[in-house]
């Protein structure tokens, strides 16, 4: 499938989930009018006839970019997750279209640490289970079950842009910290990194700050709830997958654990219209919030303007710097000189098809960047632009070719 530049009007934007203005407001400051806004996402039948005339989509967490989708989405370059989690898209399948998935790895991260400190704290006060009983004329005035975060240790699992600020703000409180993590961490403050089985012996309040993955899924299920510290309290702020929400529900009716937050579900609603069902509402004890770890005004303004830069900037001149599934090539621009840009598998004799094409036209490359992941290979070229058509013509035709598009 190959395609050719268009004029900026002609490029299609499909922004589903209601990503915040500043995404539009940078793609129009950069020539992008085409764009089609929704405030909720799509799925099925509906999502499969959008994405059809898609250039770039845009989404958030729900929408499901799956490889049927993908099928669909013929004249796709490529994918914004406007937020960290790239979960919701089949990257692989993405990758061997040869389109680029980009994300938002940091704009969001202070938020959703600041929302566990909060939790945090009114989950060590049992403020919960005070304030619903309040609400409906109870009294509980007493200091049973209720502690100061000050001196307690806090066991973050999966230490990464999340769980570091975590870990940091946490010790400002005068909580010990503890985290525990599949990969060897530098350790801020005076954290410390444990074994999984050390963090759950230890820890009054343990949060959750893994991507979805094959080896989270499931991660915290009854075995590793039972090993929690009786009384201990239990965030997740980081996929619905990774917590077996009915082995919760157990150890809350069974009093084990005193407390939980919990901000993703393995089954979500898809808008704020649909009704969220969830054995944890018959808990007093448990703070459920909808998905809204990163969803702060700072957090959502930035990502905006982020992620809609990164897909302007692969739209004008092919740089996929920070791209999740792509061979990364941060580019110049390519001022004067037409830039061809030819996405193909890695297989053995393509960059030699193209420097042929090359030799026996005899148009000079002024620069040439390369990059390869396992599955594909990305080669950008910048040439005179009064033979870029051409040779765009002839690069479609080398066998591997995946895409192929010309910037003037
Ligand atoms: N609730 C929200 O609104 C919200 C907002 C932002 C991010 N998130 C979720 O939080 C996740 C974490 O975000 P981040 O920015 O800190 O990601 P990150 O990639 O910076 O850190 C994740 C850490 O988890 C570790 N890890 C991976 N698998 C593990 C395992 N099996 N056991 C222990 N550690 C493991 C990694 O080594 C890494 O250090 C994101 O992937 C996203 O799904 C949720
Ligand atoms: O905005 C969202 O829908 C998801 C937020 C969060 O889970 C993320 O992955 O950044």
């Amino acid at each position: 499938m190959a395609q050719y530049s268009l004029d900026k009007d002609k490029i299609r934007f499909l922004l589903l989930e209601g990503v915040h203005q500043s995404a539009l407001d940078t793609l129009k400051a950069q020539g992008y009018t085409n764009i089609e806004y929704l405030k909720t996402s799509l799925s099925g039948a509906e999502l499969a006839e959008k994405v059809k005339d898609a250039h770039f989509i845009g989404l958030r967490s729900r929408t499901q970019i799956t490889k049927d989708v993908l099928a669909h989405a013929e004249k796709l370059c490529a994918i914004g997750c406007f937020c960290i989690g790239t979960n919701q898209v089949d990257l692989g399948e993405a990758e061997s279209l040869g389109v680029p998935v980009f994300n938002a790895p940091f704009s969001n991260t202070r938020s959703v640490a600041e929302l566990v400190i909060g939790e945090t704290i009114m989950l060590l006060r049992n403020i919960p289970a005070k304030a619903a009983a309040a609400k409906v004329g109870g009294w509980d005035k007493s200091a049973n079950g209720s502690f100061e975060a000050r001196g307690k240790t806090l066991g973050i699992i999966g230490y990464g842009h999340i769980g570091t600020q975590l870990g940091v703000l946490a010790e400002t409180l005068g909580m010990n910290v503890i985290f525990y993590d599949i990969e060897s961490k530098l350790p801020l403050g005076n954290a410390r990194q444990v074994s999984q089985a050390e963090l759950l012996a230890q820890a009054d309040v343990v949060s959750l700050h893994v991507p979805e993955t094959p080896s989270t899924k499931n991660m915290f299920a009854a075995e590793q709830i039972n090993q929690m510290k009786a009384g201990a309290i239990l965030i997740n702020a980081s996929r619905g997958t990774v917590v077996d929400i009915d082995a919760l529900a157990g150890a809350l009716e069974s009093k084990h654990l005193a407390g939980a937050a919990i901000d993703v579900f393995p089954v979500e609603p898809k808008g704020n219209d649909e009704a969220f069902v969830s054995p944890l509402q018959a808990f007093d004890n448990v703070i459920l919030t909808p998905h809204i770890g990163g969803s702060t005004v700072e957090a959502q303004a930035n990502i905006g303007v982020e992620v809609a830069n990164k897909l302007a900037k692969y739209s004008d001149n092919g740089s996929t710097l920070s791209a999740v599934n792509f061979p990364e090539v941060s580019l110049p621009q390519h001022d004067g000189r037409s830039r061809l840009l030819h996405i193909h598998r890695n297989q053995p004799g393509v960059i030699n098809s193209i420097n042929q094409i090359f030799a026996e036209t005899g148009v000079n490359i002024a620069a040439q960047y390369l990059q390869t992941t396992q599955q594909i290979g990305y080669v950008v070229m910048d040439v005179d632009a009064a033979y870029a058509d051409d040779v765009l013509e002839k690069l479609k035709a080398v066998k591997g070719t995946v895409k192929a598009r010309v910037l003037h």
